[in-house]
Parts: C-alpha cells; structure tokens; sequence
C-alpha cells in the first residue's frame, strides 16, 4: 500500500543484490501500558489493557499471526480479546475476508471485504504492507501494532486481569534468555525458511538452507537433555518456535526447499512439537488446511498450479514421553 492506495506490484518482495529475501520493518508499534516490554522495562503509558477492547485480526496460515493465536490460548483470554480470521488465500488484491470458507470469519468490526480497508481506516496514508497480524484498539479506533513478537508480549504480560489461566510465558528469572532465544531462533530459523522460499540465487538459498539446518540440528540436541527451549519452563520462545516447526514437513519442506530432513526425521524435535501441540487449547488454534491453501495457492511464483501436496501428515498429536525431561508445565497447563 502506498499513500493509503493499494498497488499489486507493491507485491514484489525485498531482495538484495545477492538474491536474498529482506522482510520489511512493520509500522505500528504502541504498547499497551503494563507490558513487560524487557527484563526491567514495564510500559507505563499507552492504552488501558481492557477485556472487549482490543480486536486481532490473523489468519491461521500465518506462523508469526499463529504466536499470538497460541499466547490468546494459553493464557485463556479467548473471551476478553476476539479475533477476525481472513481467507487463507491471498492473492492480487491482499488478505480478503469471505467469511463462506471454514475456519473463516467476516471482519467483526467493520464488514471490510479486504484486510487492507482496516489499515487505511487507522492511517488514511499508510504505506507499507498489509499483514497479520494485527492488534487492533475499538476505543481509540486505531491500530496498536502489527508485529507478532510484540503483540505475544503485550498478550503475555499486560492482560493477566483478564485471563482465564495462571500462565507466565516471561517469567521471572528467564526475562533475558527469553528475549535471546526469540532473537537467536528467527533469523536461521523462522525467516530462515522464508530466505530459504524466497531466495532469488542458488547461493542465497543455499546460506539460508544451510544455517536453517545447522541450527535445526544444535537446537535437536539440546532438547534432548531439556523440555522446553529456555531449559525446565515453557515461554514464548517456545511459541516462536513451535510455529515454524509445525509448518515445517507439511510446507516449508517442499515449497521452500528445506528438504534436508523433516521434522520428524530429528529425535528430539519431533516430541518437542508433539509436546507443544498437546497443550491444552493449541489444537484449536492449528488449521493445517489453511496452512497449506495460503502457500501452495498464494505464492504462485513458486507454484504456478496451485497444486497442494496431499502428505506428508504427520500425526500432531500423537501422544509424547517428554515430561520425563527436567521441566514443567504451569498447574493450569496440565492434563489429568
Ligand atoms: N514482522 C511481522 C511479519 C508478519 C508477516 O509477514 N505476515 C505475513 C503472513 S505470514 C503477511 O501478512 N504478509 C503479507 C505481505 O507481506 O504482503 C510479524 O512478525 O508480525
């Protein structure tokens, strides 16, 4: 979107001389007062946190949208913060809402056919792209940020007024290792399979295939030995990383050309999804449908048929022997 107008060839990813894949800065970044924004930084101005304000508008295909799905659920603050889901297939004209397709719904707040009518109403001028998700304030009409590892934290930290479970994803005593993990997992990893996908030379697909996988098998060998990424407690790395993994075989294997090895194929990696995934309330917020409708069918650069694999289907939610390893679950996260 350019001036609040909408332009398709503003669809052209960012790439630099050498062919890799540079994700854009996202452009709104308040805070809800109260959030943990760092280990000693509580935020002491911005909007009230209050149950019925804030609105979220993702889609289930989405792996940074799919953190802050995750941190709702968790936390249990389904009732007090609700969400729009767009159609997982984009296309020329951006993220469109047609609430006819399972697992979809219309623009809650304001009936928009397109997700980019949501961002011209809060910035009239905005330029920049129009993604999920969002965090969006009813009472200031506006919107409060769209970048997930922040709106993850202003879930975790700022509503525990409001939600349901006793559930801290920043805790005391892990603030820092927390913010480390977050940073040290997205560059090989979560966008690391997106340098993978959009790579526009066979050398920058290589480097980026390369790290993904090295760090792949240094983080297997880790769980081996501890249950959750930052050792015995689950936090939002974990959430972080859960969402490229979970993705992993089903797309990034096949579309994006990381196809080294599956998920599956890694001892400890495997059960560390399987763990993360039997959590209680992570199955609702997992549509592996849409998942693969919004990359077979969207990046038709990369799929010009739009042919969507039928495998490998792995099995989720098979059950796991991880809480054998050093680390727990908070009381309201355990199943009988
Ligand atoms: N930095 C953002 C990235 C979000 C993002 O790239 N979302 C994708 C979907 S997975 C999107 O909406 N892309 C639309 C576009 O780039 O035009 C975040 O982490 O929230």
């Amino acid at each position: 979107m350019i001036d609040g107008e909408w332009h398709t060839d503003a669809e052209q990813l960012s790439k630099s001389e050498r062919g890799e894949f540079q994700r854009d800065q996202t452009s709104f970044r308040d805070w809800i007062r109260g959030t943990r924004r760092g280990p000693d930084d509580v935020v002491e101005d911005g909007p009230e946190p209050e149950a019925g304000r804030y609105h979220l508008y993702v889609s289930y295909a989405c792996p940074w949208a799919h953190r802050v799905l995750l941190t709702r659920a968790l936390k249990g603050l389904e009732d007090a913060i609700d969400v729009s889901v767009v159609d997982p297939v984009r296309v020329d004209q951006g993220w469109e809402f047609d609430a006819e397709k399972p697992g979809t719904t219309p623009d809650k707040l304001f009936g928009s056919d397109y997700l980019r009518e949501v961002y011209a109403r809060a910035d009239p001028d905005y330029t920049g792209r129009v993604t999920v998700p969002v965090l969006y304030d009813t009472a200031e009409d506006a919107i409060v940020n769209n970048e997930s590892a922040e709106i993850m934290r202003m879930l975790d930290t700022a509503f525990d007024d409001y939600a349901e479970n006793d559930v801290d994803l920043y805790p005391e005593g892990y603030r820092e290792e927390v913010d480390d993990l977050i940073e040290r997992i997205y560059d090989p990893i979560n966008n690391g399979v997106y340098k993978a996908g959009f790579a526009g030379t066979q050398d920058a697909y290589e480097d980026a295939v390369t790290d993904l996988f090295d760090a792949l098998t240094e983080w297997d060998a880790t769980l081996g030995t501890q249950r959750f990424l930052a050792g015995d407690r689950l936090t939002e790395a974990d959430l972080a990383m859960f969402t490229t993994l979970y993705r992993f075989d089903e797309v990034y294997h096949t579309h994006f050309k990381c196809n080294h090895r599956e998920i599956t194929d890694y001892d400890h990696l495997w059960g560390y999804l399987r763990d993360l995934c039997n959590l209680p309330g992570v199955e609702a917020t997992c549509d592996m449908h849409h998942v693969k409708e919004h990359y077979y069918r969207s990046h038709t650069d990369l799929n010009p048929k739009g042919i969507v694999p039928i495998g490998p289907d792995p099995d989720f939610f098979a059950p796991h022997t991880r809480d054998d390893l050093p680390g727990d679950l908070p009381d309201a996260l355990r199943t009988p």
